[in-house]
């Protein structure tokens, strides 16, 4: 049996309890954390997970991060803590937990993408201490990606390129606003249409920046070798200028259609070409050419064809100089959750199989 903590009982946490609970045979979840509290079992056993929202609240003790990890700590291993916050705070104690004994299971960004001093970190004391780091969900949600960037460095093959359009956010928008046929909405419209259904962030800003896709972007980055940085990676913010500044996201939303003039612009100057606008993250693992931008892409591009939230990542290596490309859903609970659980058999795969 397998130990789990989790940490982050949000969207993706919630979902993940469902998919353990509905199909889960190996994992014992004896411990879960939020922001304000926390539920630890008696004696390692599992938890009761049918009303556990309810059990959180009425039973949870104040949250306390220290007495949660000794607890998993002191379980028979193997122990898996998982982290389903995006809390920068909690990533910082990677190094702890991996001192701890735990595995590390994540779908957040932060420590991968932020310091490389906490990266390297990371990867050192996983090493030294034989414990396993996974973290599939944090680029394309459960989509192979990083399992796929692992394999074909581990077997010897050379990753010349990597291309994605790495946010379900700004896929959605993109596809909606940049095509050739169909009903031509404005921009301001389709991204808030975007908010209404929960496809970005509180503050859409937080999505149109490129941060989120820069994240990615440096986390391929580094899993193919080389060692970038979010504060020297050049990336487009589509966030117009005058609109960065306001203070809320209500005051952003009323104004951006003062703005639809200039995107419709840009998307007329790329279907006058018979392309269409779509915001791109590159890596360049040999160069110096990663970058986050809005491109016009010609029809017959892969990329082009790309519907609702979708992402798309191309992979073009030395036995790949055709692209190999992995596409789908890159967003969401159910396919996020997904991407956690298979790490979570990855790691009970060392132990039991
Ligand atoms: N949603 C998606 O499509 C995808 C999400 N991800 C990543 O998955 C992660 C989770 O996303 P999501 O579920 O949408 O986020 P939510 O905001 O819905 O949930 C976050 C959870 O983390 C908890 N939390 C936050 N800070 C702390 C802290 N310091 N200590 C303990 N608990 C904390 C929150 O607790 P409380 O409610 O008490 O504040 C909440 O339970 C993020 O890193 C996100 O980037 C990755 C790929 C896709
Ligand atoms: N906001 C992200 C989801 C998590 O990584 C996206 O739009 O892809
Ligand atoms: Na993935």
């Amino acid at each position: 049996m397998v130990h789990i903590g989790i940490i982050g009982v949000g969207l993706v946490g919630s979902e993940l309890i469902t998919q353990l609970s509905a199909y889960n045979k190996s994992f014992k979840v004896i411990a879960l954390l939020n922001s304000t509290k926390q539920l630890l079992s008696n004696s390692h056993t599992p938890l009761d997970l049918s009303n556990w929202k309810n059990d959180l609240n009425t039973k949870g003790t104040k949250s306390d991060l220290t007495s949660f990890i000794n607890y998993l700590s002191e379980a028979p291993t193997p122990s898996i803590v998982i982290d389903n916050t995006s809390s920068q705070e909690i990533a910082n104690s990677y190094p702890l937990f991996i001192e701890k004994g735990l595995h590390i299971v994540t779908p957040n960004k932060k420590a991968f993408s932020g310091d490389l001093k906490l990266y390297k970190e990371i990867i050192e004391k996983s090493r030294e201490k034989k414990s396993l780091v996974y973290h599939e969900s944090t680029v394309g949600a459960g989509l192979p990606v990083l399992s796929t960037l692992t394999d074909l460095i581990r077997t010897g093959d050379k990753v010349i390129k990597i291309e994605g359009i790495f946010s379900g956010t700004l896929s959605y928008i993109f596809n909606e606003f940049s095509k050739f046929d169909g009903e031509k909405k404005k921009f301001s419209e389709i991204v808030k249409i975007a908010k209404e259904n929960g496809y970005t962030e509180p503050d859409p800003r937080d999505d149109l920046n490129g941060l989120d896709v820069a994240r990615k972007v440096v986390i391929l980055g580094r899993l193919a070798g080389k060692d970038l940085s979010l504060k020297t990676l050049p990336v487009e913010n589509v966030v117009p200028e005058p609109l960065r500044t306001l203070s809320s996201a209500t005051e952003f939303m009323s104004s951006l259609p003062q703005f639809d003039e200039h995107f419709e612009k840009l998307n007329a100057t790329a279907n006058n070409n018979q392309q269409v606008l779509r915001y791109v993250g590159v890596i360049d693992p040999i160069g110096d050419k990663s970058e986050v931008k809005l491109v016009s892409l010609p029809s017959s591009h892969p990329f082009a064809s790309l519907k609702g939230s979708d992402n798309i990542i191309a992979f073009t290596t030395q036995r790949f100089p055709n692209p190999l490309i992995i596409q789908g859903a890159g967003a969401g609970a159910a396919v996020t959750a997904f991407g956690i659980f298979s790490d979570l058999f990855k790691i009970s795969d060392r132990y039991f199989k």
